[in-house]
């Protein structure tokens, strides 16, 4: 039976530190900054973005949140992140995805200053990460959140495991693979075209789970002893739990891979805490090479 890797728990730990550091940066006159940026109302949204704001006060952070309305102009967006973009006080710019259909999203990403851009996902931080300048990028907080869960157990460096990361997109699974690379495992990016995806899965020491599919990795496709990290968050219905109710699964099928896996990330509970925390840890580092500090590893 799998060890469990408790993201609540390692998320804490990371929100420590940030806390202690924000009250190191104190002491030179400076208090991060984040700014969340939200256009329209989906419900999931809403809760996503709050409990960022949430952390961001309880880490002692000066926290601004901008919620416009579902019709705002693409060029209001611009004009408002250009705002944020020359303010001082601000270290840090969120700008929740997705946004209304009607704004260009990659054109909103590139107005972000990139050494504010918290997320990662402005091309100069891609391009840090894909060069592997890890000392000024900022790395997108899923995928860094998920390598400090992996390194609970395998640690630091991943010289001669074999990592599959089921997934290709530009927020988890490019950059989870540019990270496993980096810490010297040897990766296979698997996406909806891969011949025999279960096949190629068992081959993996670790697993990287990113599809947005509900418990679509099988236990079968797990290598006994490997390490499973399921970046999926997935509202399902429930009817178990009572008429029009739902629940959350990942996109692995938690019951069945924990027979097989020797240590697995759970669904809520794992990689979503830690994407909210290293958010923070983002923020902070931002406010620290601002002023000129050498930022705290995490
Ligand atoms: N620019 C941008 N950056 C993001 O990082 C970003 C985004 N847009 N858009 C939406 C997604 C989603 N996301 C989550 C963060 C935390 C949890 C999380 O903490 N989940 C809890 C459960 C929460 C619940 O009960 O719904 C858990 O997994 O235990 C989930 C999802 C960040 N996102």
């Amino acid at each position: 039976m799998a060890d469990i890797i408790d993201g609540k728990a390692i998320a804490e730990d990371v929100v420590a530190k940030v806390k202690t550091q924000t009250a190191t940066l104190a002491e030179h006159g400076v208090t991060p900054g984040l700014a969340v940026v939200i256009v329209g109302e989906d419900p999931a949204s809403q809760v996503y973005v709050a409990s960022k704001s949430r952390r961001a006060k309880e880490c002692g952070f000066h926290s601004v949140q901008h919620s416009l309305p579902a019709e705002t102009s693409e060029d209001a967006l611009v004009a408002l992140v250009e705002e944020l973009n020359a303010d001082p006080a601000i270290h840090g710019i969120l700008v929740q995805l997705p946004l209304p259909g009607h704004i260009d999203e990659a054109r909103i990403i590139q107005t972000i200053d990139p050494d504010k851009d918290v997320d990662g996902f402005h091309f100069i931080n891609v391009g840090r990460l894909g060069t592997g300048a890890l000392d000024s990028a900022f790395v997108p907080c899923t995928p860094a959140g998920a390598m400090l869960m992996l390194e609970r157990v395998r640690g630091r460096d991943l010289s001669g495991l074999s990592a599959v990361v089921i997934g290709r997109s530009n927020i988890v699974g490019k950059p989870m693979a540019n990270l496993l690379l980096a810490a010297n495992a040897t990766v296979t990016v698997a996406h909806s075209r891969t011949k025999d995806l279960p096949a190629l899965a068992a081959t993996a020491d670790i697993l990287v789970a990113a599809v947005g599919r509900p418990e679509m990795v099988r236990g079968d496709w797990v290598k006994p002893g490997a390490t499973v990290i399921d970046v999926g968050i997935n509202r399902i219905p429930a009817p178990e739990k009572g008429e029009g109710k739902t629940r959350l699964v990942g996109d692995v099928a938690f019951a069945e891979a924990k027979e097989r896996a020797g240590a697995i990330t759970p669904v809520p509970g794992g990689v979503g805490p830690m994407t909210i925390a290293m958010l923070m840890a983002n923020t902070l580092t931002s406010a620290f090479r601002t002023a000129g500090l050498e930022p705290p590893a995490f």
